[in-house]
């Protein structure tokens, strides 16, 4: 198996809490991005101190409460799935802060990280501002939700975004880039994604390349995987009858999402 693909751990770390990924430090190699993926019982409680870490905690499905300092934003979520296909709540916490969720329902929370030294404030960031984005024609067509995209500064370094791909379609597609700190031309972004499917045994293809092929890994990401993109182009492909959901972390030294297509498939973007 590749090693920018991983599968769920689901290690338990206490009464009610489930660690389903934790792709952070010497499991990923990023220097830039981390995550994770927690199940919460109801009632039951997930905390951290963000040492040097910047936090968006997004309320993937369920109901939680989310506490920083004297800060609780009580009932987030909007979902029972993630394929109600609406926005959900998420919050942005500031490095070296303390943040607690309680699982008001049953709950999964998605915990996106990055190295962050400047604070900024608490923010609750709410479903109902969030941009919904369609994107692409043909077969390469999406919907995006833009959770923290550049525009938006409540972060330092944090971009966090969902995407659904409809049957038989394709997103980050044509293929793009984003591994080069040269900014106006492209900025440098690691990446993660978090893979969802609709019904459950689906799976996607995601191909992750480079210009000189030093990095050209094609990896089958099932329900609940993420696959890791350190560099280079990171096409998905949905196969007919089923529908993709994933989540995309992104951070580099410039909070800036400027790709480059592949050149040998912009055409693609330039039909009719
Ligand atoms: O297909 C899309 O538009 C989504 C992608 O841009 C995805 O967010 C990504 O590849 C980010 O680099």
């Amino acid at each position: 198996m590749s090693h920018l693909l991983k599968k769920p751990q689901r290690v338990v770390k206490s009464e009610g809490v489930t660690i389903v990924h934790d792709i952070t430090g010497e499991q990923s190699n990023l220097e830039y991005v981390g995550f994770k993926v927690v199940d919460l019982e109801k009632g039951s409680f997930y905390g951290e101190q963000l040492n040097g870490l910047e936090c968006c905690i997004v309320a993937l499905t369920g109901r939680v409460d989310i506490k920083e300092g004297k800060e609780t934003f009580e009932n987030l979520g909007t979902r029972d799935s993630v394929f109600e296909q609406k926005p959900t709540d998420s919050v942005y916490v500031s490095n070296d802060r303390i943040y607690e969720v309680k699982a008001v329902t049953d709950a999964r929370v998605a915990l996106c990280y990055s190295p962050s030294e400047e604070q900024l404030p608490t923010k609750l960031i709410k479903a109902d501002s969030i941009d919904v984005e369609h994107r692409g024609k043909y077969n390469n067509k999406r919907r995006v939700h833009n959770i923290l995209p550049d525009s938006d500064p409540s972060a330092n370094s944090l971009l966090v975004v969902e995407v659904y791909t409809e049957s038989g379609n394709w997103s980050s597609y044509p293929p793009h880039k984003h591994d080069q700190d040269n900014l106006p031309e492209e900025s440098f972004l690691e990446e993660t994604y978090y893979h969802e499917m609709d019904p459950p045994q689906g799976f996607v293809f995601q191909r992750v390349y480079t210009d000189d092929r030093s990095l050209d890994e094609t990896m089958t990401a099932e329900n609940g995987d993420v696959v890791i993109v350190p560099k280079g182009y990171h096409p998905v492909g949905v196969p007919d009858g089923y529908t993709s959901y994933y989540l995309n972390v992104m951070a580099g030294p410039v909070r800036k999402w400027k790709f480059n297509n592949d050149e040998d498939h912009e055409w693609i973007v330039n039909r009719d």
